[in-house]
């Protein structure tokens, strides 16, 4: 039984606008999956609706995780069942310390601290700072993947994780994701970035146009993403 089984998924945003068109995917346990194709295709309409954000209608399909079907479970309840992801606009979580927000997502202080090292981030130095305008969009990325993976869900989506970094942070990226793994997570991981995808991925999809129409090896899907015109970038952006 897969982690998480997409099935036949059709939605639309609240105006009434279709913008998944059947989607079928499957995430095993412990498994990296990318999730690529271009500007505009739906990736981050069928991760939100993954996760149970508001917002969206699903029209047709199901979406099952743990052989359990969610498709009409909130958002909460989901993350509770060991489900969550990270945003491409990390939050800025005004008035809060790195430290106290990594506390929301880990009673393990160690380990919490561990995680900030795993992204790059000194503890010593950014425990006590404030996530809000005084952190770069970088360090906030940084802090973001930190508390994904405090949380040690057995399912993350990153969407986009890799946008606006440089390139040796690239290099870390690709070792925090294969953490997230050893760590117990499975990932599902949306990305423009060819290196990424094919560094990290154990299988990829290919989403044009609200459908997914490819899936196989990263390599392949990757090609296939290039061949229709579907802006993947090499390296840092
Ligand atoms: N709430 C909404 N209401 C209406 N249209 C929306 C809504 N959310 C997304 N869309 C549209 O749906 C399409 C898919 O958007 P989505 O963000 O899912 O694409 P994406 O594949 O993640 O793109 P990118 O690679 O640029 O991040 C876009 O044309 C977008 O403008």
């Amino acid at each position: 039984m897969a982690l998480l089984e997409v099935k036949d998924l059709r939605v639309e945003s609240e105006d009434g606008t279709e913008i998944v068109r059947g989607a079928s995917l499957t995430v095993d346990e412990g498994e990296i999956v990318d999730l690529i194709g271009p500007n505009g295709s739906g990736k981050s309409t069928l991760a939100k609706t993954i996760v149970g954000c508001s917002g969206y209608e699903v029209v047709e399909g199901e979406v099952r995780f743990k052989g359990r079907d969610i498709t009409d479970l909130p958002m909460y309840e989901r993350a509770r069942m060991g489900l969550t992801m990270s945003w491409q606009e990390p939050a800025r979580f005004e008035g809060l310390t790195v430290g106290e927000y990594l506390s929301v997502c880990t009673d393990d202080e160690d380990w919490a601290r561990r995680c900030l090292r795993i992204v790059g981030l000194d503890p010593e130095e950014y425990w006590d700072r404030e996530c809000g305008e005084n952190l770069s969009g970088g360090e906030r990325k940084r802090v973001e993947l930190a508390a994904v993976m405090a949380m040690r869900p057995d399912l993350v989506i990153l969407d986009e994780p890799d946008a606006g970094l440089d390139m040796s942070s690239m290099e870390d990226l690709a070792k925090v994701i294969e953490t997230m793994r050893e760590e117990g997570s499975a990932v599902l991981l949306i990305t423009h970035n060819r290196d990424l995808a094919e560094q990290v991925g154990d299988r990829a999809y290919l989403m044009m146009d609200g459908k997914i129409v490819d899936e196989g090896d990263p390599k392949d899907v990757v090609l296939k993403c290039l061949m229709c015109g579907g802006g993947l970038v090499c390296g840092a952006e």
